[in-house]
């Protein structure tokens, strides 16, 4: 079943055209990921996916319901959760803090302010539950300033996974990271369930291939070429425009 349907999206920024009537669909626990120059259009597309930027054309829709138009906040009711190439963390507070306000924000409680967070057993629970799951309990009272970046981009994986997401877009998860970190944030992707579905924009190749389903490759904001891996792999144009005549590397 698509679970997230995007048809004949175009984005202008002035007179900039940087996505031209972009279709793509992305199948129920799909891991789908966008590849493409720097450049070429993949985060301005997350970004008129998940209304973050209002689009010129098309429309998006996830389950049958459209949210193209709306305000951002219709993605997360319909499912969607998302992170930014950039991290969007408390950098005073601790992890736990951090994931406790994450988890909070989902809750229909969440304007109560006359009670303090760490009253709110459900909330603790989420918490200790996620951190345990995605092995950072030890690390729950560390300063995020004080974590690495890939940890902290690690952690913006896990607060993007407190609205238990049905869509979950991933911008870059790796970029920046240290080769031991992007192993580790790879793995982390592979054991995510099928209960959540992936769209990923990536650059390292051997992650692509280690996680892909299905690959679209953007170029000059246009869909090249979508299909499975095998058939990007072996696409000598996809090489061309996006290695300049390179190999591809996987893993
Ligand atoms: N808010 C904006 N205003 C004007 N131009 C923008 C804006 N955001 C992006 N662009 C332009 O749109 C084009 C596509 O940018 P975008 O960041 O979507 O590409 P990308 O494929 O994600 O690149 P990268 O791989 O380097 O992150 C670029 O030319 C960029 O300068």
């Amino acid at each position: 079943m698509t679970l997230l349907k995007v048809e004949h999206l175009s984005k202008s920024f002035k007179a900039l055209n940087v996505l031209k009537d972009v279709s793509l669909e992305v199948r129920e626990g799909e891991r789908h990921v966008v590849i493409g120059p720097n450049g070429a259009g993949k985060t301005t597309l997350f970004n008129c996916i998940t209304g973050t930027l209002p689009i010129n054309q098309g429309t998006v829709t996830v389950n049958n319901t459209q949210i193209s138009g709306l305000p951002a906040y219709t993605a997360v009711g319909v499912g969607m959760s998302r992170t930014f190439q950039k991290n969007n963390l408390f950098g005073s507070l601790t992890v736990e803090e951090n994931l406790h306000l994450a988890i909070n924000a989902c809750k229909p409680y969440r304007f109560n302010f006359f009670k303090p967070i760490n009253k709110f057993t459900d909330v603790l629970e989420e918490t200790e539950h996620l951190l345990k799951e995605w092995n950072l309990w030890d690390r729950r009272d560390r300063v995020v300033n004080e974590l690495s970046y890939g940890e902290q981009r690690l952690l913006e994986v896990l607060l993007a996974l407190a609205s238990k997401p049905k869509i979950l877009l991933l911008d870059e998860p790796t970029s920046g990271m240290s080769p031991a970190e992007t192993i580790q944030t790879t793995k982390l992707i592979q054991s995510m369930p099928r209960s959540i579905t992936l769209l990923v924009i990536e650059h390292d190749m051997e992650v692509v291939f280690s996680i892909a389903d299905r690959i679209t490759v953007l170029h000059h904001g246009e869909v090249f070429l979508s299909g499975a891996p095998e058939e990007i792999k072996g696409d000598e144009r996809v090489k061309e425009i996006y290695f300049g005549g390179g190999t591809l590397k996987h893993a």
